[in-house]
């Protein structure tokens, strides 16, 4: 047994969890990664680069069949063997000595194996040997585990092995069908990839599809799934799952019955806590980790307030990857700050505090059409309280989008808050709108009065005339 000290120890070593560390080395610390799998955690290997690799070539092959000219000399199918072999360039083959390479160029530590709290500023590293090795944090623990997928309570399900977003993202093979139960991101842009595929897909979902964008989003992207095939069975939830012969079976809770080859599972997320030691700090096991907006871990006894912090996932503020790293810059700064004695900055929008979890996240559903958004959708917005003014654009009317593809279909919805004059969200639904994304955030969180927004000019013919035309209809003071 060895025993250890460094200023900041995290366990967890995913994409949040190097930002920390990179961040709190750059500040003047010494920091270390406890990671029990792969360097880079889910966003590299099962959530967004691989699932985004699966997407891109149907994405690209259905914009260059929508534009006169091209459509005529890309007439072939997908390559679905050349799309999964380009997937598995980007997880390299799910090696991490890349990502393990950056760690040590950066002047961060890693040890693998499984990390559990045992008390204040302690932390027992189990390697997969068996070996233990005690460390001892100088100034701060980072909790940054994570999360892992939610099984619903259904009769049967777990015991026919369903699929995880992680067998979907990196399947080798594709099945002939795939039940998808659930109708968030997962559900979807999986769908989208699978179905191109030539897979056979039904999705399932007890509530709409992606119930936390805005309703002409979800019906968009219902549509555009139909028109690639999948089955959409909505506002039902399997009752019982059996493997048979054929597949597996689903009961579904107005009687019907769906069989598929395959089951996925993508009905949200929970916390990776339970197994991490919270209880030897006065926390308790498979919670998800409330913290401040400095990422300090919020809890009223005193032995674990002040230098316990949780990033990412198991924080639960933001299940994305952008938003886990952007409360890394802030956690690692912070911590670097307090250890050192320097000022702290954690007001709202300083350099401390992640503001923007709370009313200014961007989100791209890499469906087709594509959905980006950020800040409060109109029906948040409401619920917050505001007083708001929604307004809506065809984008197919803007002439960049009319040039992008032919018969160009996409909406694009502006909500603004009404006392202020300035933009509260902004929602575009459409082929390639991710790309028109950060204007709208630089928008928000930039508090940008409406009338200083009509001086932005948007390029001519660029698909960033929505802007004018929103504000058109706004209307100019
Ligand atoms: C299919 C899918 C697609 C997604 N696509 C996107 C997308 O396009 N864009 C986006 O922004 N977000 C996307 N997300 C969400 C994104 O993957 C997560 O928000 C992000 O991975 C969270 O990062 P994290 O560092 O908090 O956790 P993780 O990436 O899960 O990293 C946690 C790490 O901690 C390790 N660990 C856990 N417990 C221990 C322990 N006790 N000891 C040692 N190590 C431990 C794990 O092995 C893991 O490597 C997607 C999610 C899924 C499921
Ligand atoms: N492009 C991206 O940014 C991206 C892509 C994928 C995932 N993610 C993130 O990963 C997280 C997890 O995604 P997710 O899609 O698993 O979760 P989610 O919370 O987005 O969606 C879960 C869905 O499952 C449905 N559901 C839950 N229980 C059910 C049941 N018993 N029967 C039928 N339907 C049921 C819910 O109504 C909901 O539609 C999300 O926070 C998401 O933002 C992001």
């Amino acid at each position: 047994m060895t025993e250890t000290e460094y200023d900041l120890i995290i366990i967890g070593g995913g994409a949040v969890a190097e930002n920390v560390a990179d961040r709190a080395v750059q500040g003047g610390l010494t920091a270390i990664l406890i990671e029990s799998e792969l360097v880079g955690g889910e966003c590299s290997y099962w959530a967004c680069m691989p699932s985004k690799a699966l997407l891109r070539s149907g994405i690209a092959l259905r914009a260059a069949q929508n534009v006169e000219g091209t459509k005529q000399a890309v007439t072939g199918d997908i390559d679905v063997a050349a799309t999964l072999k380009r997937r598995d360039s980007f997880t390299h083959d799910w090696d991490d000595s890349s990502q393990v390479e950056w760690v040590e160029g950066a002047g961060i530590g890693l040890l693998r194996g499984h990390g559990r709290l045992t008390g204040v500023k302690r932390v027992s590293v189990e390697a997969s040997d068996g070996t233990v090795t005690e460390l001892t944090a100088r100034h701060a623990v980072v909790v940054s585990t994570g999360s892992d997928p939610v099984l619903p309570d259904v009769p049967g399900l777990a015991d026919v092995s369903p699929w995880t977003p992680r067998e979907a993202t990196s399947a080798k093979v594709i099945p002939a069908s795939l039940a998808i139960i659930g109708g968030g991101v997962v559900a979807v842009e999986m769908a989208t990839a699978y179905a191109t595929f030539g897979c056979n897909v039904t999705i399932i979902a007890r509530s709409g599809l992606l119930g936390t964008q805005e309703d002409f989003a979800a019906e968009m992207v219902g549509e555009s799934l139909k028109k690639l095939g999948v089955t959409l069975s909505l506002g039902v939830t399997p009752t019982n799952a059996r493997r048979g012969d054929d597949g597996v079976a689903l009961t579904l809770s107005d009687g019907s019955e769906v069989v598929a080859a395959e089951v996925l599972v993508a009905t949200g997320r929970q916390p990776r806590s339970t197994d991490i030691g919270l209880e030897t700090v006065g926390l308790t096991p498979g919670d998800w980790l409330d913290v401040d907006d400095t990422l300090l871990v919020r809890g009223d006894t005193n032995h674990h307030h002040g230098w316990l912090y949780a990033t990412g996932d198991v924080n639960h503020r933001v299940l994305l990857t952008h938003q886990g790293k952007y409360q890394a810059r802030a956690a690692g700064d912070v911590i670097a700050a307090r250890a050192l004695g320097h000022a702290v900055h954690d007001g709202a929008w300083g350099a401390h505090a992640a503001t923007a979890d709370h009313e200014a996240v961007p989100q791209v559903t890499f469906s087709d059409p594509e959905v980006a958004s950020v800040g409060l959708t109109s029906r948040a917005a409401e619920k917050a309280g505001y007083t708001t003014r929604v307004v809506d654009y065809d984008l197919g009317w803007v002439a960049g989008a009319s040039l992008q593809a032919d018969g160009y279909e996409g909406k694009a919805r502006m909500v603004v808050d009404e006392k202020r004059k300035v933009v509260l969200g902004v929602t575009f639904v459409g082929q390639d709108v991710s790309e028109l994304l950060h204007a709208a955030t630089v928008a928000i969180v930039g508090e940008v009065p409406i009338d200083r927004l009509w001086h932005a000019v948007p390029a001519y013919p660029t698909m960033n005339e929505i802007w004018l035309r929103l504000l058109e209809t706004y209307g100019r003071p």
